[in-house]
């Protein structure tokens, strides 16, 4: 039974409604207290105060209901602590086959609503540690110990990882993209109402009301700053208050007040929902280094001050180091022990080493030491216990839906990926209608005719390059998302194979509109839907390689190589330059994988087969023709279309078998375009 259900049995006696209280509890408000399921009246706020929800909870509800219930609720109302003891992580070169420790003996605490840094010069190893405390590194090469509320446990069941990367949709507007991900990580007794709710006080809490209906912005729309981008990409993968978050370098590129404003909001969360937050950080400026409150400086791997923030100062202090006055004690930290450009090796080793080793025999490593002793709880032997949700929210056809319903508003908005090819189609198809122009049904127009087939198909496959770009750009946000478990491969395949299928058909309809009844093609309704269909199956299975090939190499241009290349190479086998008996064996194989061959194939057979075409007179008494195809006696002053494919050796295609051999290369291309995507993330 879901909790809204079990929460509408209970009948209320109140005038406010608990669903709601429940329901928010559910992904983690703070304001929701374990004593909510007690059968003593109580009053709570919940959200903010505008928001006020008081009820009894004398309710009638069977103890099994009240379990069910239990089994909802904010297991952790007042947050998690992170602890990690003498943790490290070691590798083994590839070259020199030794053990490389790329961080060791770390050791450290974060409390709920507390906001760690993790900073150090370029290569300490920030990202490391940081991937280390978010259970991301292969466990082999882990040592050490992660707590959580004291004892050993799980982190991806109760955290986030914040990309560095603003990777979203950039038509789409700053509430559209966080609407998206609370769709997506939700679960679904979570109703629209809620949602919306959730992501309303998300951007107000991120700053983001007055551009909360502005496009984020592409190269052709002027979006949201950079700063309100980020703060709008963090929004969106937080949107659940994940109880611990850690955030890889969240003002990289930012200036100085955009990444102040950014660590603001991410603080004021951090404080208000008392989420435990770690951060790496590069250079903060002073402003941005004070919202801090914890600090962790590492350099070679090794902790050279774990503490509070304000602290520090008086630490390095203590060390005959002092930050000089009206400076940045972030810029000074770092400058003091960054050693890449001391010029003697074994003077920066030892440099370096001077810092570990106080912070060894230091004060404040005995007294984090001892704060971790204090938090771990009785028995080691306990393990952290949460709810182990599943991997994703929502189910396949969820995920399938939400990123449908996406993809069409990016396609529909994306002048580039879209819009302007469709035009491009039209234009070529206006090109071709003039060139070609009642191509007609003498025998001399047969070849024109072929080669209108030939050009309609190969062509108008070639130009699916002009898919590639908005491919990738969707791709980022595809890893990224995918990154953050929103979704899984095969809906996300699947989403956009279903989203190609209508925007192939406006391109195939809109090109043949205009170039078949101008070229003068096969004068029948059906032969011309067909023709359609043919182009529309042609494009599909070119789509599908585009989006293949762009899996494999995600790189724009050796992408477009590639795909013009096999483009390129399907044209020369597919038995209109070369006649097919003719092409070598050597290339046989890929004259039946060529989506080009069955498509242009399946077209000459609609066009041709119907149609009669006129010999040449040669003379007038008696009357005499010279036919190219078909009766050659001279007595015959017609051939048949039938009499042309024959005369070429096409004589067995068959329209459903050859479109059903261009879906099954178009089936084909997806599973691969699965499978890599699969792949890549194993490997990843
Ligand atoms: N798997 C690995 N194999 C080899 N070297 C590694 C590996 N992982 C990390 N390193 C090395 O360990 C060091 C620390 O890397 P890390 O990316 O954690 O540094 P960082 O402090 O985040 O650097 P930056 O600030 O430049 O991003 C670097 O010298 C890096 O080359």
């Amino acid at each position: 039974m879901l909790p809204a259900q079990m929460v509408q049995m209970m009948e209320p006696t109140y005038d406010n409604d608990p669903l709601t209280q429940i329901r928010q509890s559910t992904y983690g408000n703070p304001a929701y207290t374990e004593t909510a399921y007690t059968e003593t009246a109580y009053t709570e706020t919940v959200y903010s105060d505008s928001v006020r929800t008081s009820y009894r909870s004398d309710l009638r509800y069977t103890p099994d209901i009240k379990l069910q219930m239990e089994e909802y609720k904010d297991e952790f109302p007042n947050g998690i602590s992170l602890a990690w003891k003498s943790v490290g992580y070691t590798i083994v070169n590839s070259k020199t086959k030794k053990k490389q420790h790329i961080v060791s003996g770390c050791s450290g605490v974060v409390q709920p609503g507390e906001v760690m840094a993790i900073m150090g010069p370029s290569g300490a190893g920030k990202s490391t540690l940081l991937d280390l405390l978010a259970g991301r590194k292969d466990s082999k090469m882990v040592s050490g110990q992660i707590l959580l509320n004291g004892v050993p446990g799980e982190v991806k069941y109760v955290s986030q990882y914040v990309m560095q990367d603003d990777a979203l949709m950039g038509v789409l507007t700053v509430r559209e993209n966080i609407q998206f991900a609370a769709d997506l990580c939700f679960p679904p007794y979570v109703d629209q109402a809620e949602k919306s709710y959730r992501v309303q006080q998300i951007i107000e809490e991120f700053g983001l009301d007055r551009v909360a209906d502005n496009k984020i912005g592409t190269v052709f729309v002027r979006g949201v700053s950079g700063g309100e981008k980020r703060r709008a990409s963090i929004a969106s993968q937080v949107i659940t208050l994940p109880k611990i978050i850690f955030l890889d370098e969240p003002t990289t590129g930012l200036d100085s007040a955009a990444a102040y404003n950014v660590m603001k909001s991410i603080v004021e969360m951090a404080r208000k929902h008392k989420l435990t937050v770690i951060a790496s950080i590069h250079q903060p400026s002073t402003e941005t280094y004070a919202l801090f409150d914890k600090l962790c400086l590492i350099a070679r791997g090794n902790t050279l001050y774990f503490g509070d923030r304000e602290k520090a100062t008086s630490y390095f202090e203590g060390l005959g180091h002092v930050c000089p006055p009206y400076s940045n004690p972030a810029d000074h930290f770092l400058r003091l022990v960054n050693s890449d450009f001391m010029l003697d090796k074994s003077q920066a080793e030892r440099h370096i080493d001077t810092f570990i080793k106080s912070y060894d025999q230091s004060k404040a490593k005995s007294s984090t030491l001892s704060e971790i002793r204090g938090i771990t709880k009785a028995s080691m032997m306990n393990r952290f216990s949460s709810r182990q949700t599943g991997t994703y929210a929502r189910g396949f056809i969820d995920q399938t839906y939400y990123l449908t319903v996406r993809s069409f508003k990016n396609s529909m908005r994306n002048v580039l990926m879209f819009w302007v090819r469709v035009a491009m189609y039209v234009c070529l198809a206006i090109l071709m209608g003039t060139t070609w122009w009642q191509v007609g049904y003498n025998q001399e127009n047969i070849n024109d005719r072929f080669s209108a087939h030939f050009f309609s198909v190969a062509f108008l496959a070639f130009m699916s390059v002009a898919g590639i770009p908005g491919f990738l750009e969707e791709r980022l946000v595809f890893t990224r998302e995918r990154g953050n478990n929103f979704y899984s491969v095969g809906p996300y395949v699947l989403a956009n194979t279903i989203i190609s299928i209508p925007f192939v058909m406006i391109i195939a309809a809109s090109f043949s509109v205009v170039a078949y009844p101008m070229i003068g093609l096969h004068n029948d309704f059906s032969n011309a839907l067909l023709f359609c269909f043919y182009l529309f199956l042609a494009l599909i299975v070119a789509e599908s390689m585009v989006v293949f090939i762009s899996a494999v190499i995600p790189i724009f241009v050796a992408a477009l190589t590639l795909v013009a290349f096999a483009n390129g190479f399907f044209m020369v086998v597919e038995g209109y330059f070369v006649h097919r008996e003719k092409i070598p064996k050597a290339w046989k194989w890929a004259h039946y994988i060529d989506y080009q061959k069955w498509a242009f194939e399946g077209i000459i057979q609609n066009d041709f087969i119907g149609l009669t075409f006129n010999c040449k007179q040669i003379s007038d008494n008696p009357v005499k023709y010279f036919c190219l195809y078909g009766d050659k006696s001279g007595n015959s002053s017609t051939f048949t279309g039938k009499d042309v494919l024959d005369d070429y050796g096409y004589t067995e295609i068959n329209l459903q078998k050859w479109a059903l051999a261009l879906f099954g290369l178009m089936i084909a291309f997806r599973i691969g375009f699965y499978l890599v995507l699969r792949l890549k993330r194993n490997t990843q």
